[in-house]
């Protein structure tokens, strides 16, 4: 506790003027933007404006020219793609990468974090554990009834609640969706409502979508992109009734 009694929590996410030019197009322009611990944070904004590069900055798969990305206390801009899932950020591209020819239970299996060297007796324990970590994401994703049914049999939603439990596997400190619910039913939106505020509790989660309705459901903030740049953040509310918010994006 600080002396006054305040103690500002410090994000577990930190953005920094961050740009990334492609071929001299700013598709990122000095971005700064700041995610809390247990927070859903959704980022809108018109076509173009920098959403997925965002994401792609953060998750390694795109270089940034200048500026920071801190997570966790570590520099993000300098680390390989695979290091930075391993320090705890999961990604969720827009179509599923399920193996469709593999049960949920196996989806789910494969995606049990690796890297731990197995021997002899500890084999039986730890394959208890990958099962009851199945199990238990199986039901935190509401396919507990789908565990041995192949993934090709799945709706489109169950399809995108199973990548989601596959990134659970890895229990990402950050976890990044780009636009869940696009092409899901009014009932499936509902559901990934629900699941985006139960997994949303110990981790953060941040998402990108162009549904208000389903950000009106989750956002705790919401940040406005416009050019690659920070156009508006705060409530929904605040957001909604925003003229520059309304002019380059949501009065269209
Ligand atoms: N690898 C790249 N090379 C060149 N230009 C790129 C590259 N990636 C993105 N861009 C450009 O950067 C801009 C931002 O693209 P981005 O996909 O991040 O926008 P977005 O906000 O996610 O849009 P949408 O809502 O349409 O998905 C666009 O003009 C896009 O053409």
């Amino acid at each position: 506790m600080s002396p006054t009694g305040f103690e500002s929590p410090k994000p577990v996410l930190a953005i920094e003027g961050l740009t990334v030019s492609f071929d001299g197009f700013k598709a990122v322009n000095d971005l700064n933007l700041y995610v809390d611990r247990n927070e859903v944070r959704v980022v809108i904004g018109p076509n173009g404006a920098g959403k997925t590069t965002v994401l792609d900055l953060i998750c390694g798969k795109t270089r940034a020219t200048t500026g920071s990305i801190q997570f966790d206390g570590r520099e993000l801009t300098k680390m390989r793609e695979y290091d930075i899932v391993r320090a705890g950020v999961g990604r969720k591209f827009q179509n599923p990468s399920i193996y469709e020819n593999l049960s949920v239970f196996e989806n789910l299996e494969m995606s049990y974090p690796k890297g731990r060297k197995v021997f002899g007796a500890l084999f039986f324990k730890r394959s208890a554990a990958v099962v009851e970590r199945v199990e238990e994401i199986a039901a935190e994703i509401g396919l507990a009834a789908q565990l041995h049914q192949q993934a090709d049999l799945l709706s489109h939603g169950q399809k995108q609640w199973l990548e989601i439990g596959m990134l659970l596997m890895q229990d990402p400190a950050l976890l990044m969706l780009d636009e869940p619910v696009a092409g899901m039913s009014v009932s499936e939106r509902v559901q990934t409502a629900e699941l985006l505020k139960r997994i949303s509790q110990g981790r953060s989660v941040l998402v990108i979508e162009h549904d208000m309705e389903f950000v009106k459901s989750i956002a705790h903030k919401v940040t406005v992109l416009h050019q690659g740049k920070v156009l508006a953040e705060g409530s929904m509310e605040a957001v909604q009734s925003n003229p520059k918010v309304v002019e380059v994006y949501l009065g269209h």
